[in-house]
Order: structure tokens, then C-alpha cells, then sequence
């Protein structure tokens, strides 16, 4: 897995562009329904401008409630992680004994309004599963202090380096409908989270995903775009480098990985940022080439509709969820035989960054003690029996009609998607 690489949180104030100021960009975005304007990050009193105003939404002069004591309240425990403007630490609740995460932000490097409106977006979203739940906020003369739920699963990063286990499709597509469920969440809410990677996916115990980081988030109205550089440079999509760009750049995020879940590394690479930039500006994936020929048709046409260079093509997260790729494996699961139904995809050790991993072609097996190439003839007419629904799947995928995304806004939680497959080897490999 790649390390995660630094954000340029010093231009985070990106701007937002009204729909008739942007030239090409806006002939490909089309308008849909009127929503809230995107945050203004150097005004703290426009940072709530237009934003729902569901229960709980913070008052920006309220400065989001902030406490003083944090003593008081919490005992500091060891390190989770570390980003670049600060730690994240274990705390516990001197009064309920809960455990909770506790992020730490200096205020002398010039953050102060990004903390704010990091804290105001996840207040926004609070209340769904996916995205972790800010608990309160504290600050004292050097620091504030978030806390939030806690989980303790650890990063997704963490755990597909961890694994390096086999990703079969119908995992992949767990993984991927979850999240995917998670970012639908964040669009209909106004919020483009721009730094969608594995190293922001974190895992609750029992292995469910929390979406975290909205340090880059910003929220966006219809027909509004956005400028500037924000993000990872692997997940980054072109039109980020290029221009203007809206909630669609979320969608390329999840789509560089699921990429990787498939094949089992980036499709996006380079010795330095600039050559990784040059990449996801000019290279057009081909999906016909060997390291594809284990992976089924729907699943390379999905992938092919989320990296599309074209934003007005690439599928949005309500799209992405209606493929027919996530309908196979859950026709698969209820009728038992979606093991049977699995592309095993062997990602092993030490692959180096950016070469291609040989793959299992035509491997088709129950659980990973079946790894035989040798495939009896009923196995072989089994795989061709789904080779054909596999591609009439495919036909029908071919006339999905692209819709722009209904930009109803929920107040309320989303339905939970469905818990990772893998949740009982998240559970057991933290
Ligand atoms: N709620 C949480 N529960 C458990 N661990 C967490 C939580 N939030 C953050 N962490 C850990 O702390 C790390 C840093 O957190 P986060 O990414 O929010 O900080 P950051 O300063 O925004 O980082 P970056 O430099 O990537 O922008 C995470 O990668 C994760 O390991």
C-alpha cells in the first residue's frame, strides 16, 4: 500500500466558483436541484452560511461550543495515529469511563478557521453510521481538542497492507458499497470530502467503516465547482490538477481503490508527485489487458465508468450503488453460493510500487485451501455458465441511463449498508 502523502493543507482555501464563472467545466456539470452554498473558508461567519440547520448544527459564533478543562473531563491515553497538524490519542470519559479519540490541533500554524470547519462538517454529518461521530470540542490556549468516536479497528490502509490476503470480487464489492454508500451520504448532505483514500476509512471493532479526515472536505452546492489542489496526489482525480470539479472527484477516489482492491495496486504511479500527477492526467486505463482477465466484465466496466476522465460520465454514488456488478454478488450471497462466486485475487508480499500483480487468471475457488489450478469439468461448466450471465450482465450495464444525482437532502441517518464480508477478519486482524 502506498504511504499516504502529504496534503497541501496551507491551500486549503480552494475556492468555490458559481456555475457561469468556469468556462468547458461547466458545459460537462450539469445543473440539478438548488442546494446550500459551499462554505466560505476565510469568512468563520460564512462557514455556516446555507447550511441545514438539522438539530445540532454547530453556530459558528457559538464557535461550535468549545469547552474549556479537557482534564476535567478526559484522561489522555496513548497515540492512534499522527497527521501532519497534530496526534490523535485514546481518551477516556471521567465520567462514563467510554473510550473516545481525541485529536489534537495546534492553533498557532494558521488552522484555526480549517478547524472549525472541519468540526462544523462533521457535526453536519453526524448521525450516520459511516462517518465518525464528533462527541465535543475543547480548546485551550495552544490547542483544540476533538473528540470523537472512537475506532479502534484501525485504518483501512493498515488492514490491506496487514492482510495482503486474497480480495475476491465479491469482497471488493462489500467493501466498495459500503463506503460508496457512506460518500452518497456526504453528496446528499452538500459535503465533496476531496481526500478519499484508504488512510481516511477507519474501522470500528466490529469492522464497519467510519469515513473520517473532513480536514479537506468543504461542502458544495448545485452547479457550483470547486478549484484547487486538494488531496492525495494517487487518488487525486485529473480534473482536480486540471480545473474546476464538484462531487464527482469522490467517486475517482473510491474507483483508485477499488482498483487496487481488484488488482492490488495503484493504477496511478510515479517515482515523484509530479510524474503520479502526470499519470492521472494522461493515462487512459485499458481494462483488456492480461492483469484484467480474472476480473469479471461488470466489474471492469464499473471501474471504467468511476475513472472516466469524462466528469459528466463518471458514474455519481447513487449510479455507482445501482451497477449491476454490486446486484452479482448479492444474488450470489442469497443464494449461498457466493463463495463459489468469488475471483480469488492472490495480492502477495513485497509487490513493488506500481508493477503489475500476475494474477490467478480463471482461478476459481471456495475459500483460499483451494488454490488448485487443476478445475474439474463441472467447475469448468460452472464458469461458463457465469461467463454468460457475467456478460449478460455486462449487456445490461451498457444501457444504464446516466441521471444526475437527486440532491435531496437527508437529514436524517441512511439506511446502514452492509457490514464488510471481511468483517470477522477485521475483527481479527487488530
Ligand atoms: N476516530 C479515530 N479513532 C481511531 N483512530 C483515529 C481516529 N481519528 C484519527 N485516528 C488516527 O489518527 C490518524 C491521524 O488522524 P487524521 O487523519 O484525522 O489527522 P490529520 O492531521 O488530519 O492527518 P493528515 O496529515 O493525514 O491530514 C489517523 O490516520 C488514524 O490512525
Amino acid at each position: 500500500m502506498e504511504s499516504p502523502m502529504k496534503k497541501r493543507r496551507s491551500s486549503r482555501s480552494g475556492s468555490a466558483s458559481g456555475p457561469r464563472s468556469g468556462g468547458d467545466t461547466d458545459r460537462r456539470i450539469k445543473k440539478s436541484k438548488k442546494q446550500a452554498p459551499a462554505a466560505q473558508r476565510g469568512s468563520p461567519d460564512g462557514a455556516c452560511r446555507g447550511l441545514k440547520r438539522k438539530s445540532g448544527c454547530i453556530e459558528v459564533a457559538a464557535q461550535f461550543g468549545r469547552k474549556k478543562n479537557l482534564d476535567q473531563y478526559y484522561s489522555i491515553g496513548e497515540e492512534l495515529g499522527c497527521g501532519k497538524f497534530g496526534s490523535v490519542r485514546i481518551c477516556y470519559s471521567k465520567l462514563t469511563g467510554e473510550h473516545f479519540a481525541c485529536k489534537a490541533l495546534l492553533k498557532d500554524t494558521g488552522e484555526e478557521n480549517t478547524a472549525h470547519i472541519e468540526v462544523e462538517i462533521m457535526q453536519h454529518l453526524s448521525g450516520h453510521p459511516g462517518v465518525v461521530t464528533l462527541k465535543e470540542v475543547f480548546d485551550d490556549t495552544e490547542k483544540f481538542y476533538i473528540i470523537m468516536e472512537l475506532c479502534s479497528g484501525g485504518r483501512l490502509s493498515d488492514f490491506l497492507v496487514k492482510e495482503r490476503a486474497r480480495f475476491c470480487e465479491r469482497n471488493a464489492a462489500e467493501v466498495v458499497k459500503e463506503l460508496m454508500g457512506i460518500v452518497k451520504y456526504c453528496h446528499e448532505m452538500g459535503v465533496v470530502h476531496r481526500d478519499i483514500k484508504p488512510e481516511n476509512i477507519l474501522l470500528t471493532e466490529s469492522g464497519r467503516m467510519k469515513l473520517a479526515d473532513f480536514g479537506l472536505a468543504t461542502r458544495l452546492s448545485d452547479g457550483q465547482k470547486l478549484s484547487g489542489f486538494f488531496g492525495s496526489p494517487a487518488y487525486v482525480s485529473p480534473e482536480v490538477l486540471t480545473g474546476y470539479y464538484n462531487e464527482k472527484t469522490d467517486i475517482w477516489g473510491v474507483g483508485v481503490l477499488l482498483h487496487f482492491l481488484l488488482l492490488g495496486y495503484l493504477p496511478f504511479g510515479g517515482a515523484s508527485r509530479e510524474a503520479i500527477f502526470e499519470a492521472v492526467k494522461t493515462i487512459e486505463l485499458d481494462f483488456h489487458g492480461a492483469a484484467w482477465q480474472s476480473v469479471s466484465l461488470p466489474a471492469r466496466d464499473l471501474l471504467s465508468r468511476m475513472l472516466t476522465h469524462d466528469v459528466s460520465a463518471r458514474l455519481s454514488a447513487n449510479e455507482v450503488l445501482g451497477h449491476p456488478w454490486f446486484t452479482t454478488y448479492a444474488d450470489c450471497s442469497a443464494s449461498g453460493d457466493s463463495a463459489a462466486k468469488c475471483t480469488n485475487l492472490q495480492i502477495t508480499n513485497n509487490i513493488p510500487r506500481g508493477a503489475p500483480v500476475v494474477l490467478p487468471v480463471g482461478r476459481w475457488s471456495h475459500d483460499s485451501s483451494q488454490e488448485s489450478h487443476d478445475r474439474d469439468s463441472s467447475q469448468e461448466s460452472h464458469d461458463g455458465a457465469e461467463c454468460e450471465y457475467i456478460n449478460a450482465l455486462t449487456a445490461a450495464v451498457a444501457r444504464i441511463e446516466i441521471s444526475e444525482p437527486k440532491r435531496s437532502r437527508i437529514c436524517g441517518p441512511v439506511p446502514t449498508p452492509t457490514g464488510l464480508g471481511l468483517k470477522t477478519n477485521l475483527c481479527t486482524a487488530f
